[in-house]
Parts: structure tokens; sequence; C-alpha cells
């Protein structure tokens, strides 16, 4: 299955647990050059960072093979400061869901690709434009599902 795929028919669920990270991705998604792309290309401005998912064994496998050959719905491009040259990134519409609160749903974030990044394959990142451990009562180690269409 590929993404392209799954727009026609049903989303790719994955299933993970929430973590923390370095606190990279804050200092990135603060940057005019990638604020500007998210509001015009994703139609948010997002919060400063990233929610962290580290994929269960089965939903690993699954996104590896669905982001395989796919060059990723919506791009970011590239862009440099004049100083420094900044990564793009793939972007995939998708929902997400606490284990804690089924009945809350939020949908309108995406799950993002940096083409550089520190995380292996098995953890994926979320954008939003909330602060999606506030909306959904997350902490580490809580369990979601990710709705990635
Ligand atoms: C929009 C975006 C752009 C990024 N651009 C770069 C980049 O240019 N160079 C780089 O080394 N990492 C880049 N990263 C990746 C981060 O450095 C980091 O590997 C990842 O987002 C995990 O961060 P965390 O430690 O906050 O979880 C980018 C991340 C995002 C979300
Ligand atoms: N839409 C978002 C983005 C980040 N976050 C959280 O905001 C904090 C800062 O994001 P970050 O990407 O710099 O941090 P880490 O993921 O490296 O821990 C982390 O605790 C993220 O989990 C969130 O709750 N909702």
């Amino acid at each position: 299955m590929t993404i392209a795929d799954s727009t026609a028919s049903e989303p790719v669920v994955l299933t993970g647990d929430v973590t923390s990270g370095e606190r990279a991705a804050e200092d990135f998604l603060s940057l005019s050059g990638y604020v500007e792309q998210f509001r015009s290309r994703l139609g948010y401005e997002p919060y400063p960072g990233t929610l962290n998912v580290e994929l269960d064994a089965t939903s690993r496998k699954r996104w590896d093979r669905t982001v395989d050959g796919d060059g990723g719905t919506i791009r970011i491009d590239p862009w440099s400061d004049g100083d420094r040259e900044f990564g793009g990134a793939s972007c995939y519409r998708a929902a997400i869901v606490s284990s804690r609160s089924e009945k809350t749903a939020y949908s309108t974030c995406h799950l993002i690709v940096p083409d550089r990044t520190t995380h292996g394959p098995g953890t994926i990142e979320l954008v939003a434009p909330d602060r999606l451990r506030d909306r959904l009562e997350l902490a580490d180690g809580t369990t979601v599902t990710v709705n990635v269409r």
C-alpha cells in the first residue's frame, strides 16, 4: 500500500507511545522560513515543536512499507537564511486519538518526515496548530493512535 492508495481507501493506522526528544524541533519550527511554508501549505502556524510517537512493532512495519517510494503528499522545501541551509520535509495529513480519551480525536495535524533527522524510522513526529500534550492530556508513555491519510 502507498499513501496515494490510502487517500482513496482507508487511512494507515499507526499506534505507539508518546516520547520526549531533545527539543530540537522547537527551534526549527520557530523559524520564519518554515512558519511561512506551513501557513500556506498546511493552512496553519504550527505550535513550535513536534510530538514524538515511538511506534509499536506492527505499526513500524506498516509505516516503513507505506513511505517506501512515496514522495509525501505535501512538501516543505529546503531554504537558506544566507548563512545556513535548512532541510525540507514531507507532510501527511493525520488525526490523533489518545487511548486515555478515545472520544476526543484531533484531526488538524500532520505527520512530518524531515529530510534530515536524528530519529530512526521507529519514531514519527506530528505537527499541529495546538500543543497536543495539552489538548489530549498526553504524557510520556501515553498510547496514541495516528490515522494517516
Ligand atoms: C520542519 C523541520 C525541519 C527540520 N530541519 C532540519 C535541518 O535542517 N537539519 C537537521 O539537522 N535537522 C532538521 N530537523 C530535524 C530535527 O533536528 C530533529 O531531528 C527532529 O525534528 C527531532 O527533534 P526532537 O529532538 O525535538 O524530537 C527538522 C525538523 C523539522 C520538524
Ligand atoms: N503540536 C505539538 C508539538 C509539540 N508538542 C510538545 O511540545 C514540546 C516541545 O516540542 P519538541 O519537538 O521541541 O520537543 P521533543 O519532542 O524533542 O521532546 C514536547 O514536549 C512535545 O511533545 C506538543 O505537545 N504538541
